[in-house]
């Protein structure tokens, strides 16, 4: 591969766009990145920015589409001179069903994704999006998928199961599990940072941003975690609810009359922290009204319980445990949210030194705890990044 190429990573969510360009030799460094966010929120600008300048660029957009957003932003990234130097565009693909492995996207890939789109409406319609307006307006340039969900593809059987009739399984509608990009980053972070003997060890994850989920590790590999079928399930988040009981389903439907439509609205935008807060979504401002406002003093209550129970049912799958790992906005950078959820887990040998968690230490356990707390910032794009220069060389052959 030329010295001169690069490839830009796009990472398309519900309400943001991450993007960023990385060369790929010397590899990865990195040129340039930023994002969009609040897109489509109603209270919200789409604000937009430029990461890695000395003064970073921030753009409100006046229209708060996701159709104008993307197109904004794809005509800001033509206009930058790494542009016209990238070899690829890797994107974040949340759900791909049997798809796993980085691939390229041909037009059989993308009538799948239209398929399934639906099953997974907060993510999936929006890449496809984003992956359309790019090969229309460069039909030339590869594009790569990597799936959040590779990660969790070897997860024993028993984990992946629905108690569901079984002819659904044949559809495929079984649990995945998601994050899987960051996921495999903080792996390689782990090993990195303490060595292939604590990677190879009992490892707990815990991806806490807006979406979150925990994943369990043993041996490098998932063996379980909280998100199933769709990024909708498992721990309470921002909007969404996490698994709830599948009575609480048929009661909306029956009795308050929700269509499908308004259900997944209602599960997706409506509940999780701003749900129970009936205030905000961003732990930061319920943190700041917790003293004065009960709703979001239980909104937190619950996150951190959710979260300490999924911890301890890890825990027993493991068998024990040697690491446990903080990420994402809220796990990186919030001293209090992972000093409430380790509370009383000292039975498991989980012990926060209090100092190095309000300093955001990169280790936060006690020298006599026997797990290991760590606080490993996440990188998404760095990761398909990563899986990209592995597979570009021979889509571009091919
Ligand atoms: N620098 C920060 N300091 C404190 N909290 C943060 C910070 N960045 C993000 N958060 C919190 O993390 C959550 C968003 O996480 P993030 O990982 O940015 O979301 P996303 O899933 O959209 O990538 C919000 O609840 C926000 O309050
Ligand atoms: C899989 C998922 O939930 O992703 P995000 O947190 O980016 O919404
Ligand atoms: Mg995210």
């Amino acid at each position: 591969m030329s010295a001169e190429k690069s490839i830009l990573t796009i990472n398309g969510g519900s309400s943001s766009i991450r993007f960023a360009f990385y060369q790929l030799e010397p590899a990865f460094a990195l040129l340039l990145s930023g994002k969009l966010e609040n897109i489509g929120n109603k209270n919200a600008i789409p604000v937009f920015t430029d990461n890695t300048s000395d003064k970073p660029e921030l753009v409100n957009i006046q229209q708060n589409t996701y159709e104008y957003a993307a197109n904004f932003l794809i005509e800001w990234l033509e206009q930058r001179p790494e542009f016209s130097k990238i070899s690829g565009i890797g994107h974040r693909i949340v759900q791909g069903m049997q798809h796993t492995d980085p691939q390229e996207i041909t037009p059989e890939l993308i009538s799948y994704l239209k398929e399934i789109r639906l099953y997974d409406p907060e993510h999936l319609p929006e890449e496809i999006k984003l992956i359309e307006l790019f090969s229309k307006r460069h039909p030339p340039l590869k594009q790569i998928a990597c799936f959040d969900t590779s990660f969790h593809a070897k997860m024993p059987t028993v984990a992946k199961r629905l108690p569901i009739p079984r002819r659904f399984s044949e559809k495929k509608i079984r649990r995945y599990g998601f994050h899987g990009l960051s996921y495999a980053y903080l792996m390689q972070e782990l090993e990195r940072q303490a060595g292939k003997e604590a990677a190879n060890g009992k490892i707990i994850l815990a991806h806490l941003g807006s979406g979150a989920s925990l994943a369990a590790v043993k041996h490098g590999k998932s063996v379980e975690t909280s998100m199933g079928f769709t990024p909708a399930s498992g721990v309470l988040m921002g909007t969404r609810s996490g698994d709830i009981d599948p009575g609480v389903a048929w009661y909306m439907m029956q009795f308050e009359k929700l269509s499908p439509k308004q259900f997944n609205h209602l599960v997706n935008h409506e509940s999780g922290l701003l749900g129970i807060s009936d205030t905000s979504s961003d732990m930061r401002e319920l943190l700041k009204i917790e003293k004065a406002d009960v709703r979001a003093a239980e909104a937190i209550e619950l996150f951190c319980y959710q979260i300490k129970k999924s911890i301890g049912s890890f825990a027993a799958v493991l068998g024990g445990i040697d690491t446990l790992i903080f990420s994402g906005g809220i796990g990186e950078n919030i001293p209090q949210i992972r000093s409430r959820i380790c509370q009383n887990l000292g039975f498991l040998g989980i012990e926060l030194d209090e100092k190095q968690n309000q300093a955001n230490a990169s280790i936060i356990s006690t020298d006599s705890g026997k797990v290991h707390i760590r606080v490993i910032a996440t990188n998404e794009e760095l990761m398909i990044a990563r899986l990209i220069s592995q597979v570009l060389d021979n889509i571009i052959k091919n």
